[in-house]
């Protein structure tokens, strides 16, 4: 049995959604983003099930579904409530499982519990998203750092947007991870668009 695939990027914002989209059609698995913060009428559960053709992914609900739109930690103590770690559990699938994070690794969960823990306790291996602008190497360079760290399986990198050749070069030559390929720009989000994306990654 598959491990389930985590994918984390190495900030908010970097195209997780759009790319765990692309790899749920690609791969026809399940979808699960254990912990949503803000966005609920537009969550990316929704995002993605709306991007997604094939029939036979499954969509499984948040663990946590907090109201406001900032780190989960803090959207929860808003909301009132403490994210308990134990009770996020994945979901009993047949298919394999793709799991969104929220915002990058070092994001915490609560007091003492970041995503990165979060991707351990799940034995999930990990799919790092990145972007090409200036600091990104160093961003990029200090997730696989912790990745390595802490021994967590990298089954690749992602790069999402504009080309940067050299850049990208350099981080996986540096860090001896695979380059899964890179999204450029797509310039409308419709369910074809998607679906053909799948080929600039090879997986
Ligand atoms: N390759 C791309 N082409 C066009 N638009 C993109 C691309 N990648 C991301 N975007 C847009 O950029 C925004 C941020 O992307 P996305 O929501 O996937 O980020 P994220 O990493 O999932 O953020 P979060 O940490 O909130 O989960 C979205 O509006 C998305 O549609
Ligand atoms: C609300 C937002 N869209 C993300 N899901 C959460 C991003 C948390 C980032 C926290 C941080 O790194 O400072
Ligand atoms: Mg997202």
């Amino acid at each position: 049995m598959y491990k389930p695939l985590f994918v984390t990027g190495i900030g908010t914002d970097v195209g997780k959604t759009l790319i765990a989209a692309i790899l749920v059609e690609k791969l026809k698995c399940d979808y699960w983003k254990p912990v949503q913060a803000g966005d609920l009428e537009n969550s990316d559960t929704i995002k993605v099930q709306a991007l997604v053709s094939n029939t036979s992914s499954v969509f499984h609900p948040e663990a946590y579904r907090l109201t406001q739109p900032y780190s989960p930690h803090k959207s929860a103590m808003l909301d009132g409530v403490v994210i308990d770690e134990k009770s996020i559990v994945a979901p009993k699938t047949n298919n394999r499982l793709l799991i969104e994070g929220a915002g990058g690794l070092m994001v915490p969960l609560n007091d003492h519990f970041l995503v990165i823990d979060l991707i351990e306790q799940l034995g999930a291996e990990v799919i790092l998203v990145s972007q090409n602008y200036l600091g990104s190497i160093n961003h990029t360079l200090l997730s696989i750092e912790a990745l390595k760290q802490r021994k967590i399986a990298i089954k690749g990198i992602i790069f999402n947007g504009d080309e940067n050749a050299s850049s990208e070069d350099y981080i996986v030559n540096y860090a001896q991870i695979k380059h899964l390929g890179r999204i450029p720009k797509l310039p409308t989000m419709y369910k074809k668009t998607i679906a053909n994306a799948g080929t600039y990654i090879s997986l």
